[in-house]
C-alpha cells in the first residue's frame, strides 16, 4: 500500500480518513462527527510554554478508556534497570543476532543500556530490536518516553494511532510518548532504539549557520488518518515505569479516524541530512552533525542528542581528517547502520555499538590513524558509510544482558595497541 505523508517538523497538522470527521472550529463539541468521541493527548504540561507545548485531538470509534486493568507482562530483556555495574571501560559489541524463533518488536526488545531515572523523566534507555515476526492482535505503547527507531536491517511497517509510516535503513522514525503503535516487518529486522525519557526530541538551534541546514524541517514526514475497524480482542502492551504490563481490548485501539495537533509520529530520511563541515581545515566538534536534540535543564548540555555521521565530501587541508583522539565530558553509544565508520577500521561492524562513558579516552584506531596520517589530502567523499550517535550528559550504563553476551568484545582496548612514540628532537 502506497502510504502518504504530511510534511513540516512539529507542524500542526489536521487530517482525516472519512471526508467530514474532523470538528471544525472546536476540539470537543457536544455531537462530535459520525459519533466520534474527541479525546486529547498530551506530550507536555498543559502550562509549558507555547514554543514547547505538543498535544494533539484524536477523534476515534470508541473511547480508549473502555478497558480492563492491565496485568504485569512479562519480557525480561526491557528494561529500565541498567544493572550492571558502571564502567568507565571502552565497551564494543558485534552485531547480536536476530533470533531464529518468530519474535515480534515487543518481545524482540533487548536493553542494552541506559542512563538517568523513568520516573524523573530524565535519561534514555538504549535498545536494539531483534524481530522477525510482524504484531498480529498486539499493540505497543510506551508510556516512559519517545521512541527514537534507527532500522539498520528491515523495512518496518508502523501502524500507529495517528497513522501508517515505513522506515527502513537510512529512515529514522519517531514515535511520541503514548501513542499506540503495531509493527509490521518484512523479513527479518534488527534496529537501535533509543527510548527518551526527557524532553522530546527537536531540531538544534542553527546559531551562525543560519536559517536553513543540518536537518530541514520541511523533510520531516508525518503520516495522514488512517484507522482500522476490527472488534477482536486485541493484547495492548505497555511500558510503565520500567516494566511492561498488558490488558486485553475488545478492539483494536488504533482506531482514530481523524486528528489534529502537533504530537504526531514521523520519520525522516538520514539522506535529506545538509551535512555541514569545514571547508577549510581541523575536524569540527560532532554536534555539526545534530539531527535531533533532547534538552536538559541547562542549556547546551542534552539529555540526549542524536547525532549522525552520514557520507559526506573531506576536503580539510593539512588536516587529520577522522575524528581526533578526545575524551568528553558527555557520554557516547555509537551504533553503525551500514558501511564502515572513518574512526574505526575494523570491528565496528553494521548492526554493532561501542559506548564510551564520560573521560573515558578514545578516537581513531591504530590502522585507521595511520591511513589518514599518510593519506594524500585530495578532496575524497566517504560513501556508503552510516554510523551514528546517541550522546547524553548523563553517564550511560550497560545492562547486564549487554555486559555478559558474547557480543561484547573482550579485546576491544588493543584496537589502541601499537601507537608508534613520539620522537623529539
Ligand atoms: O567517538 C566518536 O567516534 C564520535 C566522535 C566523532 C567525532 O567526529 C568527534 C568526536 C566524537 O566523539
Ligand atoms: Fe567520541
Amino acid at each position: 500500500m502506497d502510504l502518504r505523508y504530511q510534511t513540516g517538523f512539529g507542524a500542526h497538522f489536521a487530517t482525516e480518513a472519512v471526508a467530514g470527521a474532523l470538528p471544525v472550529g472546536q476540539n470537543s463539541p457536544q455531537h462530535v462527527p459520525f459519533g466520534l468521541y474527541a479525546e486529547q493527548i498530551s506530550g507536555t504540561a498543559f502550562t509549558a510554554p507555547r514554543h514547547e507545548n505538543r498535544r494533539s485531538w484524536l477523534y476515534r470509534l470508541r473511547p480508549s478508556a473502555g478497558h480492563g486493568a492491565y496485568k504485569p507482562y512479562v519480557q525480561p530483556r526491557l528494561t529500565s534497570v541498567f544493572d550492571a555495574p558502571v564502567t568507565p571501560n571502552r565497551l564494543r559489541w558485534d552485531p547480536i543476532e536476530i533470533p531464529a524463533v518468530p519474535t515480534d518488536f515487543v518481545d524482540g526488545l533487548v536493553t542494552l543500556a541506559g542512563n538517568g531515572d523513568v520516573a524523573a523523566q530524565a535519561g534514555m534507555g538504549v535498545h536494539l530490536y531483534l524481530a522477525n515476526a510482524s504484531m498480529t492482535n498486539r499493540v505497543f505503547y510506551d508510556a516512559d518516553g519517545e521512541l527514537l527507531i534507527v532500522p539498520q536491517q528491515g523495512v518496518l511497517t508502523l501502524v500507529t494511532e495517528m497513522g501508517r509510516l515505513k522506515a527502513g535503513p537510512g529512515h529514522i522514525a519517531v514515535i511520541p510518548r503514548g501513542v499506540r503503535f503495531r509493527v509490521e516487518v518484512d523479513g527479518p529486522s534488527r534496529g537501535y532504539v533509543c527510548e527518551n525519557y526527557g524532553a522530546a526530541l527537536r531540531l538544534p538551534e542553527l546559531g551562525p549557520i543560519g536559517s536553513n541546514g543540518l536537518a530541514n524541517p520541511r523533510d520531516f514526514e508525518t503520516p495522514v488518518a488512517a484507522f482500522e475497524d476490527v472488534d477482536a480482542s486485541t493484547l495492548v502492551i505497555q511500558k510503565f515505569q520500567g516494566s511492561l504490563w498488558a490488558a486485553e481490548w475488545d478492539h483494536s485501539p488504533l482506531d482514530v479516524v481523524a486528528w489534529h495537533g502537533n504530537l504526531a509520529p514521523y520519520r525522516y530520511d538520514l539522506a535529506r541530512f545538509n551535512t555541514i563541515n569545514t571547508v577549510s581545515y581541523d575536524h569540527p566538534d560532532p554536534s555539526i552533525f545534530t539531527v535531533l536534540t533532547s534538552p536538559s535543564d541547562t542549556p547546551g548540555t542534552a539529555n540526549v542528542d542524536f547525532v549522525i555521521f552520514p557520507p559526506r565530501w573531506m576536503v580539510a587541508e593539512h588536516t587529520f581528517r577522522p575524528p581526533w583522539f578526545h575524551r568528553n565530558v558527555m557520554s557516547e553509544f555509537m551504533g553503525l547502520v551500514h558501511g564502515a565508520y572513518d574512526a574505526k577500521e575494523g570491528g565496528f561492524a553494521p548492526g554493532g555499538a561501542s559506548l564510551h562513558n564520560c573521560m573515558s579516552d578514545h578516537g581513531p584506531d591504530v590502522a585507521s590513524h595511520r591511513k589518514a596520517t599518510d593519506a594524500d589530502l585530495g578532496p575524497h567523499k566517504i560513501e556508503n558509510t552510516l554510523a551514528f550517535m546517541f550522546e547524553s550528559r548523563w553517564v550511560i550504563a550497560p545492562t547486564k544482558f549487554a555486559l555478559e553476551h558474547r557480543a561484547l568484545q573482550a579485546d576491544y582496548d588493543a584496537c589502541w595497541d601499537g601507537f608508534p612514540k613520539a620522537r623529539l628532537p
